[in-house]
Order: C-alpha cells, then structure tokens, then sequence
C-alpha cells in the first residue's frame, strides 16, 4: 500500500492543516461512549495523541464516560474542523493507557491544573462552586513546596480504531467520503455517498 494510503500518514497532514488555520483547539473531538445497555453520551474532550496506535486522551477514570468504558469498552469520535470544512470520524474499542503514559502525560499539565484533577470528583454533583474552591486551596496547600502526583484513578484511554473516516465538504453538498477500514494486515480503502 502507498504510504498516501496509510489512513494515519493523511490524518498527520490534516491536523497539521487544521494546527496552522483553527482559530483554537484544533485537538478537541466529540467522544462517544455507551452504557451497558448501549445507551449513548457524548462530550468534547482534547486529543492528545494519535498514531497507528489509536486516538488518545486523558481523562478521570470514574467520570461518567469512564464508567461507561469499564462496562462497555467501545468509543466513537469526530472531529470537525470548520476552518478547513473537515471532518475526520473514528470508532472501535476503547483500552486504558499504561500507568508510565499516564505519568508521563500528567507531568507535562500545569501545576494548576495538575492540582485540578485531584479537586475534581469529575461528573459526580457538586453542591456550590465555593465547595470546589475550597477543595482546590486546601489541595494547594497540600502540596505545597511537592511535586503533585498523578491522581491514582486520573488516566488516559486510547481508542483503537476500526474505521477510519475522511470528509470534505464539496459545494452543493457533494461532499467527499473516504472510509478506511482495518483488515488482517492493513487497511481497505472506499468510499462513501455523502
Ligand atoms: C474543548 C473541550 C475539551 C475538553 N477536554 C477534556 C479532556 O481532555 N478530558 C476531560 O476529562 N474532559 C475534557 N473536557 C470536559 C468534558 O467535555 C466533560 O465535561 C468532562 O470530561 C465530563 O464528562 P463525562 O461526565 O461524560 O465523563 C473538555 C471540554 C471541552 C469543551
Ligand atoms: C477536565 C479536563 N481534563 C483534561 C483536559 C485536557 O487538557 P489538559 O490535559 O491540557 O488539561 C481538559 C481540557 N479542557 C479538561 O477540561
């Protein structure tokens, strides 16, 4: 297969594209998860790496997408970049990230927002923002003067895909869709009507 085939190599150029003209977040991408009983959610969440090993973001481990992915470890994504008229949608089972890229992740955050995490009991009701605050200046002083380690259920999720897909807006709503989907030792390539 001609490396411009490869589904990874045309993402690259596209988000360098969508890097160099999106006024801002070029990363952020609509997650979805299920329930056990395939009832959906979705949310925005920031991409943080993507390659051949799948599409990769950090998040709490006990919000509601989390609990979702430990019943049903299944995501599906997109990406819409407005600037460019792109949308890019993948889908197939969801793993958690090693504890070392977790750690090493965690380490490049903010301090502050480092702190943050431990604040946030992620998805779960919170009575006044004013009990937030004090969670996080009691946490402040915590650490003070310390690193601030990697919240023990704070982590990352990679989802592996299974297809992969590329649309451009085309005038009149013609648009282009390109699906790659996964084989045994590659990928097949076709296309889609809009
Ligand atoms: C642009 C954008 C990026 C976001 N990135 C993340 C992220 O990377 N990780 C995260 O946990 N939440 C992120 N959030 C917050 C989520 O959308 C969401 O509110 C939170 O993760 C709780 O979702 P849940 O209750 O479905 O688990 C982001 C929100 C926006 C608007
Ligand atoms: C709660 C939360 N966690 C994580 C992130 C991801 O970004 P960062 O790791 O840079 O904080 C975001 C981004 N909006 C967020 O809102």
């Amino acid at each position: 297969m001609a490396a411009s085939d490869d589904p990874f190599d045309l993402f690259d150029r596209w988000f360098a594209d969508a890097r160099a003209s999106e006024i801002n977040d070029p990363e952020a991408m609509a997650f979805a998860t299920a329930d056990a009983r395939g009832r959906p959610s979705v949310r925005m969440v920031l991409l943080r790496n993507a390659g051949p090993e799948g599409f990769g973001f950090f998040t709490n481990l006990d919000s509601r997408k989390g609990g979702e992915l430990a019943e049903n470890p299944w995501g599906a994504l997109a990406l819409h970049w407005k600037s460019l008229r792109r949308q890019v949608r993948a889908e197939g089972p969801v793993r958690q990230v090693a504890d070392t890229e977790a750690d090493a992740y965690f380490k490049s955050r903010s301090r502050a927002s480092r702190i943050g995490s431990w604040a946030s009991d992620q998805s779960r009701p919170l009575d006044s923002r004013e009990t937030f605050e004090r969670r996080y200046a009691s946490l402040q002083e915590k650490f003070e003067g310390e690193d601030v380690p990697r919240p023990p259920r704070w982590s990352g999720f990679l989802l592996v895909p299974e297809k992969i897909e590329f649309w451009t807006d085309r005038p009149h709503r013609l648009h282009e869709r390109r699906l790659f989907t996964r084989t045994v030792d590659g990928w097949d390539e076709g296309l889609l009507y809009p």
